[in-house]
Formats: C-alpha cells, structure tokens, sequence
C-alpha cells in the first residue's frame, strides 16, 4: 500500500451545502458487462451487449478478447437505448499479448479463454495485478489441461500457451481469496471438452452474489450449470459441455457504483433516485437498500428505479461482508460519520483487492481525526469528529468514492487521484458535482 509518486493530483471533494435531492443515472455493472463479453466471445453466434460499462476495466477486457480474435464493434442505438457492443465470435488466435491493468475480472477470467486459443498468450498489467491472487486459476488449468508459464508464484505476469482446446474436467481449488477463481472456470467451462467440475475446499468463499452471477448469465446464454443452491453438493459446481448462444442483452446500472449517491443521501439528509434499478438482481450492491436502511435511510423500489431517503441521522453497524465485499469502503466512509460505532466483518481478502483496503481505509480515515482499527477479518470504527486533510486512494477507485462521500460533510477534504474512478467508473466527478446541482 505505497502512495503512486505519479499522481499528485488533489481534487477538491465538494461539500454539501444542505440535503442533496438528485436523480443519478448510474452507467452499467462492471461485472455484468465482463461476464457478458466473455460469454458472447465464446458464443457459437453473434450477440449484443446494450448499455455496457465503458470504462477502464472494461475496455481491457474488449481490447483482450480482439486481440485474440473476436469481433467487438461499438455504436448507438435509436433514442433511448444507449450505446451498444455487437460482439463476433471467432476462432481464438494466439500469439496475443492481454494488458489486465488492474481488473480482476480480466486477470481471472481471461486465462481459461486463452487455454482454447490456438498459441500462446502473454498476461501482463499493473504493478498491483502481480501482488493479486492468481493462483486458484493457474493451478486449475493446469489440473484440467493448460500449459502455463509463471514465475511460480501464482500470479502475473505468466504465458498460457493455448492449444485450441482443452480438455476439462473436475478440478478442486481454495477459492477463499477470491470468489473470481470459480467463476473463471465456469464462464469457459462449457467450451472444455469434458465441461468442468469446480470443488471449492478452502474454510471461506467470499462475494457469493458474484457466483450466482456467473450462474445465472451462463444459463442465459444456454449452458447447464449444475449448483449447491440447485440441490447439488455443496461448494461444488459442475458446468457440461455445449455450445452458448448469443444473446440481446441490456446490462444492469452499476449497483456498487450506486453507493456514494446513495450514501451521500444518508449522510445530507436527502434523496436520491437510481433509475432503472433492478426489481431481481445478482449484484451484491442489491444489498444496500437493507444494509443503508439500518444505517439511518429508508428506500422506496418504484417502477422508476430506487428512491432512497436519508432521515438525517446517520447510525452504526455490526455487519458481516462477505458476501458484498466491494461495498466496504462506502459502508466506512459513511460509518465514520455515523452516531455509534460499526464493525464490519468477514472481509480480510479485501487485503488483496486493488490496494490492501482494510489499510488503505484505517490510515485514511484516521489521518482525517478519525478512530478505526483493523480487525483480522475487518474493521471497528469509532465515530469522532473529523477535519479536512489529503485522502489517499492508492490507485483504488472505491477509496476516491469513500473519500468523496466524506468531503460532503467535512470540509477541505481533497482526494488524491480522483482519476483512478475510471477502473469502473469514468464519469464520477462529473455525476459526483451534478448530484449536488453545480
Ligand atoms: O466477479 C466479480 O465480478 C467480482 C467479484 C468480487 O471479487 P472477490 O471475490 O475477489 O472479492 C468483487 O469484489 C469484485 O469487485 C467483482
Ligand atoms: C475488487 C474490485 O475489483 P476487481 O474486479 O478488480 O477485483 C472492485 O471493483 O471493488
């Protein structure tokens, strides 16, 4: 957790003069636009994602899954329905070299695409993406096929060196450091000879939302997907061989990156409208509604989207987030200007996110007067006053969104690269200041 000597840009969070009253269109799910991509690239027929996520994780896995050979063309709709990608199967190719940046989504889920392609293919990214855990998919492919090349660590930067085909099969891995790992193996899992059999044996399976969304969009596009939840053995999940339709598909708003709005109406007192929030969804930031009601707001879920209302009081929280980890920093930013103290839980793999979160948070919070302390498996935060200061991100963009939910109630406060938002969520200061009428 180094502060990046690059970027010295401070950007002022704004304050909020009163109660912020806003509708927030908030653009596509990362995790639904990735998933997406990969299933159409590995589809038997064209397909079409509409309002995908067009940000920085997201164009890494477009310009991926082109240089191994599939078709991604952009354009736009007539009124109304947005920007779309039409997405072209095609034969994978290697030599091809894959840029993963720091998305865990393109880190996990790529190389069991690139095992099927016919020669080798180079994963490389940030410096950050060779610290992140790699090695329940390195160590699976090998068990179901793959030849890789690493440094034996298990993480980036390594070669697959595609063969056209792979043969699959059962496969047991410890998937506690990342619920990626399984839905790595059963995107492309359809496409491996045998099909594949994921056996999770490790203590802790963390964002199990994200599995069922992996399920649900294979079964989607066609593919059998046998589960614990649909009365097999638990921790297991087998995927059978078999070709994937292409599909007409519209990608949910981002419901994680729904958070600050929705937190900026808890901690002002106001209100926010998320047109288009789904009314049955997989994303883990469906969860807000129930975990920002405890903290002090009230949601109402309309025809329109999600109107969500803060009463004015903001209160603490006992919470375990395992199963929504990607929510923590909001969840602290707006615990630390609650009234009573929060515990939050059942996150420690967050150390390995896009920075090591439960420090990123402790440091940055406390810096600003603040009393947080890390837990094994998260974080006790003890509300004090807080004043203004410089709120690192470290290249983390739900830091820049924690942080800038806390400048609207503590004045002076200025996120360090504010720019790192664009991993997920390009236009946020833009939205950010358009929220609160400026
Ligand atoms: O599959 C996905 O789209 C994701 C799964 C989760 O990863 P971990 O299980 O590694 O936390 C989540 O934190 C990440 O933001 C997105
Ligand atoms: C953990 C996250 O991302 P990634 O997909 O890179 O794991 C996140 O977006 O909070």
């Amino acid at each position: 957790m180094t502060v990046n000597p690059a970027h010295t840009a401070l950007w002022p969070a704004p304050h909020a003069s009163g109660a912020v009253d806003a509708t927030v269109q908030v653009p596509g799910s990362k995790s639904v636009t990735n998933r997406a991509l990969v299933l159409a690239a590995l589809a038997s027929e064209p397909g079409w994602l509409r309002r995908p996520l067009r940000s920085r994780d997201t164009l890494l896995m477009a310009g991926a899954l082109r240089a191994l050979g599939v078709g991604i063309e952009e354009g736009v709709g007539p009124d109304g329905t947005g920007e779309f990608w039409r997405v072209i199967p095609a034969g994978l190719h290697g030599p091809a070299t894959v840029d993963v940046g720091n998305a865990g989504t393109v880190m996990r889920f790529l190389p069991p695409v690139a095992a099927l392609a016919d020669g080798p293919v180079r994963f490389d990214g940030d410096p950050r993406s060779y610290e992140r855990p790699l090695h329940g998919v390195i160590d699976a492919l090998r068990v179901l096929g793959a030849r890789i090349d690493d440094d034996g660590r298990g993480a980036l930067p390594l070669t697959v060196h595609g063969s056209g085909a792979l043969d699959g099969g059962p496969v047991e891995i410890d998937a506690s450091s990342s619920s990626q790992f399984v839905s790595a193996l059963l995107l492309s899992g359809p496409r491996f000879n045998q099909g594949v059999e994921v056996r999770h044996t490790g203590s802790t399976l963390p964002s199990m939302p994200h599995i069922r969304m992996t399920v649900d969009m294979l079964r989607g596009v066609g593919a059998q997907v046998d589960t614990p939840e649909s009365g097999g053995e638990p921790n297991v999940w087998r995927v059978t061989p078999g070709a994937l339709l292409g599909r007409d598909l519209t990608v949910e708003p981002d419901l994680s990156n729904a958070q600050p709005f929705l937190a900026a109406a808890l901690v002002t007192g106001g209100k926010v409208l998320i047109p288009d929030w789904p009314a049955r969804t997989t994303q883990p930031g469906d969860r807000l509604r129930e975990i920002f009601t405890e903290m002090g707001g009230s949601c109402q879920l309309t025809d329109y989207g999600l109107e969500f209302t803060g009463s004015g009081a903001v209160h603490g929280i006992d919470v375990d987030l395992s199963e929504v980890g990607e929510l923590t920093p909001g969840i602290a930013a707006v615990a630390a200007l609650a009234d009573s103290p929060s515990t939050l839980r059942g996150v420690a793999h967050l150390r390995l996110h896009e920075t090591d979160r439960l420090a990123a948070l402790t440091k940055e919070i406390n810096e600003l007067g603040g009393d947080v302390t890390e837990t094994a498996d998260g974080l006790h935060i003890r509300p004090r006053p807080l004043h203004g200061g410089v709120f690192h991100t470290y290249d983390d963009h739900r830091m820049a969104t924690a942080g800038a939910i806390i400048g609207l109630v503590v004045e002076g406060v200025r996120i360090e690269n504010v720019a790192t938002t664009a991993k997920t969520l390009p236009d946020f200061p833009e939205l950010w200041t358009g929220m609160l009428g400026a």
